[in-house]
């Protein structure tokens, strides 16, 4: 009897130990469903959960009174439930696995683009060009909207656009987003030391955290911030405060100094990663060698 009682909980306490791998599940879960907490409070997730909560709770009470043909569609419902989910949740499941993709650990790795890795992003004179529009836009709180690509390419964004690929300088900027011109409405795409495209139409942000006082020009910067890497300067026309959009946060009222450290860090002069320049130099030798 004894041996029996002992055997068992020393099967218990086998079963039960605790192994490091254990932890980091736990700590991997953690981490998940914090995410997608944050993610459900972000987005109209939040709004349809709480219907969701209703739905329960009334699916609870039609099973404490028996109601069997209320439990019967109840449970028909949830069974189709996941599909719906996935319909109804399409833009934000394409967002969440589009911000998946552009983390630096998996950008880094599949990285295939070798021309910029020892070069800035811009020129000095560029980030000098930019702050000088800005401030000048915003001193006559003319609007504007400026898109600065980084690392995920804005071609979709470009596309709806009017083409221009000039050498950006604050004159041009300034002249783009002059009020009752044909190319001052929507946003301006850079790229490098030039402009890409004006007038171009970007996804709006649907984050209900955003101020209720922001508009859609500065929701339009968060949105492409929560699908791209890109940094956006927003210069309001009502205040003439300048904003700068990445990741899917905005920094409002920036100084000249603020915005001027933001555009140096994405200007990246020390892009550049040991262990891939040797991978990238490879490739280089290696289209040296077959342009032989
Ligand atoms: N999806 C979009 N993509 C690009 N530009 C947009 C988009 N939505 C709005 N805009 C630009 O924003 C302008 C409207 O700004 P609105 O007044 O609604 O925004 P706001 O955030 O309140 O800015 P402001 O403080 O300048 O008034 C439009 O004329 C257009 O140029």
């Amino acid at each position: 009897m004894r041996g029996s009682i002992w055997n068992s909980i020393s099967q218990y306490a086998a079963f039960n130990t605790v192994h490091w791998n254990d932890l980091v599940d736990v700590i991997i879960l953690s981490f998940l469903i914090y995410e997608i907490m944050v993610w459900i409070k972000k987005t109209r997730a939040w709004v349809l959960l709480k219907g969701f909560a209703v739905l329960l709770g009334f699916i609870f009470i039609a099973w404490a009174f028996r109601l069997n043909t209320i439990l019967w569609l109840g449970k028909n419902i949830f069974s189709l439930g996941i599909t719906a989910l996935v319909i109804v949740f399409q833009p934000e499941l394409r967002k969440a696995l589009e911000q998946l993709g552009r983390q630096n650990l998996i950008s880094s790795v599949f990285s295939f683009d070798s021309s910029k890795d020892t070069e800035a992003r811009f020129s000095d004179r560029t980030v000098n060009e930019l702050v000088k529009a800005v401030f000048e836009m915003a001193k006559v709180k003319t609007g504007a909207l400026i898109v600065i690509e980084k690392k995920t390419p804005l071609g979709e964004y470009e596309r709806t656009g009017i083409p221009l690929d000039s050498v950006l300088t604050s004159q041009l900027l300034i002249n783009i987003f002059e009020k009752n011109t044909p190319l001052h409405d929507g946003a301006v795409l850079v790229r490098g030391d030039r402009i890409v495209s004006a007038t171009c139409y970007l996804p709006l942000s649907d984050n209900l955290l955003l101020s209720k006082e922001l508009g859609t020009r500065h929701r339009a910067a968060v949105g492409i911030s929560e699908v791209t890497d890109s940094l956006t300067i927003v210069v309001s026309e009502e205040t003439g405060g300048v904003s700068v959009a990445s990741e899917g946060n905005i920094r409002r009222n920036l100084t000249q100094e603020e915005l001027r450290a933001q555009l140096v860090i994405v200007q990246d002069k020390t892009q550049d990663t040991g262990r891939f320049k040797l991978w990238k130099g490879r490739v280089k030798k290696h289209e040296k060698n077959a342009d032989k």
